[in-house]
């Protein structure tokens, strides 16, 4: 599970809120597939609707540009963002995320192996609405500030806790990944993160430097699957 800090600049959340104030949003249900429509219980925002389409493409555009999320997830293809609502005790119970999708106007489907929430509302405007991941090493609950997003694995079980006071605003979107392979994907994640820490240092050996960008990328060419 890798948090990520500011994805989005406070002004581009304003900016999504703003705009996501205007447009229709439909019962969750309607797009909720097998068994996650009866634990599903919250507000989506209507993804036929031309303003929801550009607010998704560019936050797609953004996700497709973000170090850290290519650098974690090594994603082949994403998901258009979908964009949901929590008020009123509404909640999303426990569920696995389903492991292939359709892309929407599209001939192609994708794997899920990373879902990805990006929190758009301040956590101090609402109450409940954790995230609530399982993982090997017990629950994990999530509530990023408002530009922040987590991205965990779709495989894991997970669930969105009751919001009782105020409304939780946040776009979610899947991707499938070169990697199919969590580990190795991780991995590739921790020396991808390790040399850029290397390189922030600014006292990392040039030659060195060379040697270890040419171990990952020799990595990424054995294991992506193009
Ligand atoms: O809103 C969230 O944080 C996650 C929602 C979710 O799990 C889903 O829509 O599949
Ligand atoms: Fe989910």
């Amino acid at each position: 599970m890798i948090v990520i800090d500011n994805l989005l600049t406070l002004d581009e959340v304003q900016y999504f809120r703003d705009a996501l104030a205007s447009v229709p949003f439909q019962d969750g249900k309607n797009t909720a597939m097998g068994m996650a429509a009866g634990v599903k219980n919250n507000g989506q925002a209507d993804a036929q609707h031309n303003q929801v389409q550009q607010l998704a493409n560019a936050l797609l555009a953004k996700l497709g540009n973000h170090p850290q999320v290519v650098s974690a997830a090594l994603p082949q293809r994403i998901f258009p963002p979908c964009f949901n609502r929590y008020t009123q005790s509404q909640t999303y119970g426990d569920h696995v995320d389903a492991a292939i999708m359709r892309i929407p106007h599209s001939p192609e489907v994708l794997r899920s192996d990373m879902s990805m929430t990006v929190f758009l509302t301040e956590p101090e405007t609402y109450d409940g609405g954790e995230l609530v991941i399982q993982t090997g090493f017990g629950e994990q609950r999530v509530k990023c500030a408002a530009g922040s997003a987590v991205l965990y694995p779709s495989s894991s079980l997970h669930k969105v806790m009751p919001v009782t006071r105020g409304e939780r605003i946040a776009a979610i979107t899947w991707m499938q990944s070169m990697v199919a392979d969590p580990h190795i994907r991780e991995t590739l994640y921790q020396l991808d993160q390790s040399i850029q820490s290397l390189i922030n240092s600014g006292n990392a050996d040039r030659q060195e430097l060379d040697e270890l960008h040419h171990v990952y990328h020799n990595l990424i060419r054995h294991f992506a699957a193009v």
